[in-house]
């Protein structure tokens, strides 16, 4: 969890004691503002942290609090490079004023040490947040993404500072950083370790040589070079106290002109080592860990501040840098080590501890030395919106380039959309609705889901899935014609945006990627089938009725065919009998696997059954609309797919027993249920290869993101020759199905149902088939890691296995394909 940062102070600390009086006296002269007679005036320490002491100041007049804070130098003799908290004062001075650089304002600086001991200066007090730990526990993982970009923000922006411009220009030294830095610390080193002092490690030294050897030449050119911060970490900034934004970048003891992409590489310290002195287990960093859900990789990190600092990628200077920030690490903590062995170091254990990590610092130094590569060749493309919306741009390109498939303009849009929306709202959210789905509070809806659904309403991503010749119907039916509601004008966009079944297609694709993303866009199964069932055969009082609150997002729905005890994929099977009695209708059956029954949202079932048992083989059968809460209802079970109940949503047994429901609810006609099901099949059953390819591609992202940093044998897994056999394979697969997917769609477009079956029927047996190997691929190369909950592979190669059975088995599909094949020999 965050600290604010007003708990992170503490009585002065006795040997920090100062003049409070001259200090009141001092502000009262030369700060603008301050009170002059202020009723009460108190001194607090910031306890975390900093070598130069910082307090808060607390000033009330009248009902009024003010809060200033003042930083100084140590008491007692110091070195004179150390401690300039007039360098401090010098650089807040020209950022404040110059630039957008988010630091506190500085109002003054005494150089007179007569006034509290040493010099000091007083800035504005920042009310935030402060993230002590980098691993940002008790933060959402969305949260602790946003942190880190804005971390990798903020770093841009101060390296981004014009330093001729805004007077800083002899702040440092520009070129040979590296150099001077590297010599510098190799002799604080020295000076510190040996005889009576903390124990000298050869293999520092050597690391002072290999890096003396290995500067990369930028540093001499001074191409990197700018203002330097010199301790820029999550800890140093403040957050705003609600917004996910750095308003201030804090303690700039060390910071100078000089190699910027040592600041860089230093940053990345959490995902190599632990190198805080305060865990006593803890020394591996997140690439060892693991990344704490929702924190970018570290070169996703990287890749944030290189495209917003307009940094070329360093691919190969980032060993020296990494490198360069653990030696530095080293030298510092080996004169921690060495003041507690003389006596003279503050921090009592940790500094006692301090000698270790110097020499874990130096272990890891040569280990990261040791490595083939540390990072990709090429930044991750999605790492910034920038990147991210150049890389939808070259997508795009690819799909404008030609051949049958091009989506408009309006589609492309959406799309983009879409994707966006993907990566700030799903993905963070997968870890939390698992979680959630697993606890003894599944079968609740997660309030994040809802807060979504309204966003993805607001962003017009909401009911995408209704074919615009459906919403014709429906507006109409329910508008009388007109193009929206009389009565509520948002009515319109819950229609859809207008979209054919080939459009939605590049759109469903994207939502396949999350198992919890389609009904967030209200575009989930079976809701999608029963709306369009609704759509396509419901009459003026059935749709306000029922299609008006599922098109809200507001209830939720099931479809009940399949049952226990008859081989249901032939429907001309089934025994659930709807019996007429007067206005109503009476149902005795029982029904499995209607998905989405056990959703406490659930509130209508589409129950087929028949209303004749002695008519013309398909002519036996109805549907019927259904409260869930009807008498005679009884959810016997939730079923399982591998483990996995899909909670809140669910799969249910249930048993209607003299289930009585209005006559009116019956749909169509007595009869027309084997009619209503095929209209409902076509579209239902191409949303459901949509999402598979989906699930396919998001395999196939995983499995190269693990490929490329996972190691074995001595070789990055991405380095096997099996493995890139089998990639190129998987991806073969993908794009071929990809095309009959949208061949399906088209057809279903132009020649409508009847004419599409066969493909649609190849699309239905190709692309569960496809996502199954791609996924267990995918799987494979997580190793132990991807049967387990800990990604989403297992739950989607789980959905993705359903799907050779729901919607038809596989045998069915492959039985019409074959007759219209034999059909056309025969003509
Ligand atoms: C996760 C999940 C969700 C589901 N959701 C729903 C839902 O919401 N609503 C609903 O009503 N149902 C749902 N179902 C049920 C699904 O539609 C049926 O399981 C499917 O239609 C097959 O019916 P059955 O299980 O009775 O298998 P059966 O009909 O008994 O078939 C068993 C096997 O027989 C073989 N077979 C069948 N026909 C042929 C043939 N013509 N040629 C050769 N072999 C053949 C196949 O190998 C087939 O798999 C769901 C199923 C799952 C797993």
């Amino acid at each position: 969890m965050a600290s604010r940062t007003c708990d992170l102070v503490e009585p002065v600390h006795p040997a920090q004691q100062f003049d409070t009086d001259a200090l009141l006296r001092y502000s009262s002269a030369n700060v603008h503002g301050f009170p002059l007679s202020p009723s009460k005036f108190s001194v607090s320490q910031f306890g975390h942290g900093q070598s130069n002491p910082t307090f808060l100041i607390e000033v009330s007049s009248g009902s009024s609090v003010q809060r200033y804070v003042l930083r100084k130098k140590p008491p007692g003799k110091l070195l004179q490079s150390a401690h300039a908290v007039e360098r401090e004062f010098q650089v807040l001075q020209a950022l404040g004023a110059h630039t957008q650089v988010p630091v506190p304002k500085v109002f003054c600086l005494c150089t007179d040490s007569s006034v509290i001991g040493t010099s000091f200066y007083i800035m504005e007090y920042l009310d935030g947040r402060i993230f002590l730990d980098p691993q940002l526990p008790g933060l959402a993982p969305s949260r602790r993404r946003a942190i880190y970009h804005a971390t990798a923000a903020a770093l841009a922006s101060l390296h981004s500072a014009d330093v001729d411009a805004i007077g800083l220009g002899r702040y440092g030294r520009r070129d040979n950083y590296c150099k001077r830095q590297v010599e510098r610390w190799a002799k604080q080193y020295i000076a510190s370790t040996g005889e009576g002092k903390s124990e000298r490690n050869p293999k520092m030294l050597q690391l002072a040589d290999w890096l003396q050897q290995h500067i990369p030449l930028e540093d001499s050119l001074g191409e990197t070079s700018g203002l330097v911060h010199g301790d820029f970490r999550v800890d140093n900034l403040v957050f705003h106290p609600t917004e996910d934004k750095v308003i201030g970048i804090l303690d700039w003891e060390l910071s100078t002109l000089g190699n910027q992409m040592c600041d860089v590489a230093y940053s990345c310290m959490p995902y190599i080592v632990d190198a805080g002195l305060g865990k006593v287990q803890q020394d591996e960093g997140f690439e060892v860990t693991g990344i704490p859900e929702g924190i970018p990789t570290q070169a996703e990190f990287l890749a944030e501040y290189c495209s917003a600092a307009k940094k070329p990628w360093p691919l190969a200077q980032w060993k020296f840098y990494v490198a360069f920030s653990l030696f530095r690490g080293a030298s510092i903590y080996a004169g921690v080590h060495s003041r507690w062995i003389m006596g003279n170091a503050s921090g009592g254990e940790r500094a006692q501890r301090a000698g270790r990590k110097a020499n874990l610092l130096v272990e890891t130094a040569w280990s990261f030395i040791g490595r083939k590569s540390v990072l990709p060749q090429h930044p991750p493309s999605y790492a910034t919106r920038q990147d991210h919306l150049e890389r939808l741009e070259n997508e795009s390109d690819h799909l404008k380039e030609g051949g049958k498939f091009v989506p408009s303009k309006k589609v492309l849009e959406l799309r983009k959309r879409l994707i966006k929306f993907m990566e700030d709202h799903i993905y963070p959210m997968e870890n939390e609705f698992y979680k959630l789905a697993q606890s003894t509070m599944r079968w609740t809806v997660h309030p994040e889901e809802e807060n979504l659904k309204e966003l993805a309403k607001r962003e017009g991503l909401w009911n995408l899935f209704i074919p615009f010749d459906s919403a014709a119907r429906a507006r109409e039916l329910l508008f009388d014609g007109r193009n929206e509601s009389p009565i509520n004008k948002s009515w319109d966009c819950s229609l859809g945006a207008g979209l054919s079944n080939l459009e939605y297609g590049y759109l469903c694709e994207i939502m396949g990627r999350s198992v919890c993303a389609p009904q967030v866009f209200n575009c989930g199964a079976p809701d999608t089938g029963n709306m369009e069932v609704l759509l396509r055969y419901g009459n003026k009082e059935q749709l306000q009725e029922w299609l008006i609150p599922l098109l809200e997002g507001k209830i939720r729905s099931g479809f009940a065919m399949t049952e226990p005890q008859v081989a249901s994929s032939d429907a001309t099977n089934i025994e659930c009998s709807i019996k007429r009695d007067g206005d109503s209708y009476v149902i005795n059956g029982k029904k499995w696997w209607t998905s989405g029954a056990m959703d406490p949202r659930c509130k209508l079932l589409i129950v087929m059954g028949k209303t004749d048992f002695t008519g013309p083989k398909h002519k036996q059968q109805s549907m019927i609309l259904v409260d869930i809460h009807t008498p005679g209802i009884h959810i016997q079970r939730p079923l399982t797919v591998f483990g996995f109940d899909d909670a809140p949503h669910g799969h249910a047994e249930i048993l209607f027993e003299n289930v009585r429901v209005p006559a009116k609810n019956i749909l169509l006609g007595e009869g027309r249920g084997f009619e209503i099901a095929q209209g409902r099949l076509g579209p239902g059953r191409l949303h459901h290869c949509l999402r598979l390819i989906g699930a396919a591609e998001r395999g196939m992202q995983m499995m190269v993101q693990r490929a490329l940093k996972r190691r074995t044998f001595g070789k990055l897994i991405a380095e096997h020759g099996s493995f890139l056999s089998d990639i190129a394979k998987c991806r073969i697969e993908l794009e071929q199905t990809r095309l009959l997917v949208l061949e399906a769609a088209d057809q279903l477009d132009r020649l409508g149902n009847k004419e599409a079956r066969g493909t649609l029927a190849m699309a239905k047996v190709a692309a569960p088939n496809m996502a199954l190997k791609v996924l267990d691929m995918a799987m494979q190369v997580h190793g132990a890691a991807g049967l387990s909950s800990d990604t989403v592979l297992a739950h989607l190669w789980a959905t993705s296995r359903t799907l050779r059975l729901a919607d038809g088995p596989d045998e069915v599909h492959l039985g019409t394909i074959a007759k219209l094949e034999l059909q056309r020999a025969k003509l």
